[in-house]
Parts: structure tokens; sequence; C-alpha cells
């Protein structure tokens, strides 16, 4: 059995749970897991097959910019799907219209069956639990141990501030470990977090969004920080967990042969429309390439990722683990 608290934490103020969580063991903790990691394979109507719906999205930021351009695609429920184009061809964007921190100009975005445009407030929060983001950058809080960071992509869900890792309830720490486990860094658990390697941090990056037990799982550019090899682990593991979870995973990535070898779907962009889409399956890494060859049409580039912006909504705030 992996232990659950460290020395240093045992003399942090017990938990606080409520009646709910109070009884919670780690067998009822574990069964609850499972139910989230083994999810019965459920009859599928056509709206549940389709996780994510755009139709007819444009995105215009003003002074002719537009971030999406007459996007329609619909992303398939536990499939992965591999966005690419040039530096600022709107993958960000497109990606921010799914979890709400981008509304669009036109068109519909459909996720999980919302209208995301027109949520607000709660039901916002609501949908955004149901979808993790993992970032290039990892977002993890550099000083605080491993654990505590996975426990924080539960906090959407829970009530209250939780200042250490003591603080939430047993059967989430249990949960944490487990999903720590599933990465294969439980024995990282009581190490800070910024003293991981940069594939390790994002490893506990993806276990702090398995906290959310996403449907929906959004990453932007995961592996752009990481060596090849890490970069490859990542993306392994991405596809395995989203395999287990029936969990849809839309990721931005600039190498063609890691969209290729983990996707099993291209989407390309160039100026916010999308140019190609494909499966992978047989999908030449030279053919996918020409989305970065050609550089008519494409709008302004090297502006880069404007982490962080939004549309100034004032439900504003990433989904991952908020
Ligand atoms: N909040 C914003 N305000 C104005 N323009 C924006 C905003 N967000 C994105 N853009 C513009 O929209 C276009 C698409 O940007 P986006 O960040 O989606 O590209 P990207 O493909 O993700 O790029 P990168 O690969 O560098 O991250 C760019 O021209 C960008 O400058």
């Amino acid at each position: 059995m992996i232990p659950i608290s460290n020395p240093s934490a045992r003399s942090a103020p017990p938990p606080t749970q409520t009646p709910a969580t109070a009884s919670t063991d780690r067998t009822s903790t574990l069964s609850a897991q499972n139910t989230t990691l083994d999810r019965p394979a459920r009859h599928l109507d056509s709206a549940s097959r389709t996780a994510v719906r755009l139709q007819d999205v444009t995105k215009d930021f003003g002074g002719g910019v537009l971030g999406l351009d007459d996007v329609s695609l619909e992303f398939d429920t536990g499939t992965i799907t591999a966005l690419l184009g040039l530096s600022g061809s709107g993958k960000s964007t497109l990606l921010r219209h799914l979890n709400g921190l981008q509304r669009p100009s036109a068109g519909t975005v459909s996720v999980l069956g919302h209208d995301v445009a027109s949520l607000r407030g709660d039901s916002l929060r609501s949908l955004r639990r149901e979808i993790g983001v993992i970032f290039q950058h990892f977002n993890l809080i550099g000083p605080m141990s491993v654990l505590e960071n996975v426990c924080t992509g539960r906090l959407g869900s829970l009530k209250g501030p939780r200042l250490s890792l003591m603080m939430y309830p047993k059967a989430v720490r249990h949960e944490a470990l487990d999903k720590l486990d599933r990465v294969g860094l439980a024995d990282r658990a009581f190490q800070r977090a910024d003293t991981l390697s940069g594939g390790q941090q994002q490893r506990v990056a993806i276990a702090r969004a398995l906290m959310q037990h996403p449907r929906i799982l959004l990453a932007d550019e995961p592996v752009a920080s990481l060596d090849p090899v890490s970069a490859r682990g990542v993306m392994s593991l991405l596809q395995e967990i989203s395999a287990e979870n029936r969990l849809t995973v839309v990721t931005s990535l600039h190498q063609v042969q890691l969209a290729i070898d983990f996707a099993e779907r291209i989407v390309g962009l160039r100026s916010g429309r999308v140019v190609l889409d494909q499966s992978t399956e047989g999908l030449d890494a030279a053919e996918a390439s020409q989305i970065y060859t050609s550089v008519s049409g494409i709008g302004p580039t090297g502006l880069g990722s404007p982490d962080g912006q939004d549309d100034g909504d004032p439900d504003h705030g990433h989904g991952g683990h908020a």
C-alpha cells in the first residue's frame, strides 16, 4: 500500500471533511475511480458520439485579424485530434473556444451538448469541470509538493480553501496518489514539483487534470518544452489515458510525426481556416507538412500565443484546475 501522508505533513491541521467524504475509505475511492476509468461502453446516440461541434465559427479580433475563419468541425467522443499549423494559425484560439475562454463572433460551439457561448457563471463552471486542460509550461505550483499539485485538480468541486495537503479529504489524497501512480510518479509524491524534469512535470499536470474526471482534455502544445523522448512519453500517456477513459483529446502540436504517431486525426489550420482534415492512418508526414510549406494566404504570424488573454469575459479563468 502506498503511504498517503509524509512526516512533515502530519503536524498539519486535520482535513476538513464534509459528511459525504468523511466516511470514504480507500476502497470506495478506488471503486469510484474505477467507475471513471472503466466507464462501461454506453449506447451512444449521434449527440453523445460527438463531444465537440463547431459550426461556421468565426472569431474576429478586430483590425482585420481573424483567429478563426468559418470553421466547422466535429470531434468524436474518445478520439485524439491534433491541431497543426504555423504560429498564429488559430490553434490556441480554437482550444479557448472549447472551454468558453473566448466566444465566437459568429457561429456556434457546442461541447458535450451545451452551446458554450450561452453559458455563464455556475453553468459555465460546471462545463469546465468536465474539461481538463494542460499547458506547454505545465502550470504547476513549483514550491508545492507533487501530490498537493495533483489534489488541486479537485478544487473546482470542493467548497472552501485548501491551504495544505492535509486540508484535502483523505479520499481526494488517496485518489491523487492513484493518479500519480497511473502516470508513473507515485514515488515522487512528496517532492517539490519544481524539482521534477519537464516530462515529469507534464505527467503531474496530466494527473492533476484527471482529478477532474474530465470527459474532454485540451492540451495546448503539451510537448513543446520537452526533449523528443519525453515528448513521445507524454503523447503515449495521453493516448493510453484517452483509450482508458473514453476521453476526447484535442491537442495543438508542432511536430507532424508526433501527430501522425499518436493522434487519430490531424486538423491543419492556416490563418484561422481549416486547410487539412484527415485521418492519420496512412498519412504521409510530407503530405501533412504542406500546411507549413505553402506561404500563400498566411495571415499575421510570429505573434505567439497570448496565453492568459481572453475577451475580457467576466467568467474568464482556465478551466483546467480551478
Ligand atoms: N486576444 C487576442 N486579441 C487579438 N488577437 C488575437 C488574440 N488571440 C489571438 N489573436 C490572434 O489570432 C491569431 C491566432 O492566434 P493563436 O494564438 O490562436 O495562434 P496559434 O496557432 O495558437 O499560434 P502559436 O502556435 O504561436 O501558439 C493570431 O493572429 C493572433 O495574433
